[in-house]
């Protein structure tokens, strides 16, 4: 049976990426992966730090889908790849959600979002999921990891 998630107060909402589950990465600590993801939208610029620093996942989402601020120019190239970092990271980092996750053996993931259509399934059913792709793909990265040690 599938999987949906989307609030973090409701079922498998560790899975979202505005849960307080925070990791180093890059040599600085992220409070959620959602400041690490909606950062790297001005890497190497002083709006990184400003949203590194932002009081909640949902002010960094806010600030990091502000078109006012200079967007890196790769950002479509690249922000699967961000977003595979962050969640890797994000599950290595507390053994916790990582055992939630792999609970969930192959069973499909999925973010029920209702305005989302990228990365999760939108009102309709019809969205991309790349979230929960990720998900799963560090679900399975994570099971190979256990099984080499
Ligand atoms: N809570 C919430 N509200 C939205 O409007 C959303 N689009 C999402 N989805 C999450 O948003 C993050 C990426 O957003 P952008 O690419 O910056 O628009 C990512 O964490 C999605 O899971 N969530």
């Amino acid at each position: 049976m599938t999987i949906y998630f989307y609030r973090v107060n409701e079922p498998y909402g560790c899975f979202s990426n505005f849960s307080a589950h925070g990791f180093m990465l890059d040599g600085k600590w992220w409070p959620t992966s959602e400041h690490y993801f909606q950062a790297q939208k001005f890497a190497g610029t002083p709006y990184e730090e400003k949203i590194r620093l932002i009081k909640s996942p949902k002010d960094a989402a806010t600030m990091g889908r502000d078109r006012r601020l200079p967007l890196r120019q790769d950002w479509e190239l690249v922000k699967d790849e961000v977003m595979r970092k962050a969640v890797l990271q994000k599950f290595k980092s507390h053994h916790d959600i990582r055992a939630i996750l792999l609970s969930t053996g192959n069973r499909e993931i999925v973010e029920n979002s209702p305005v989302d259509y990228y990365w999760g399934c939108g009102a309709d059913g019809s969205g991309k999921n790349m979230l929960g792709q990720i998900l799963m793909e560090v679900r399975e990265e994570l099971r190979r990891e256990g099984n080499r040690s």
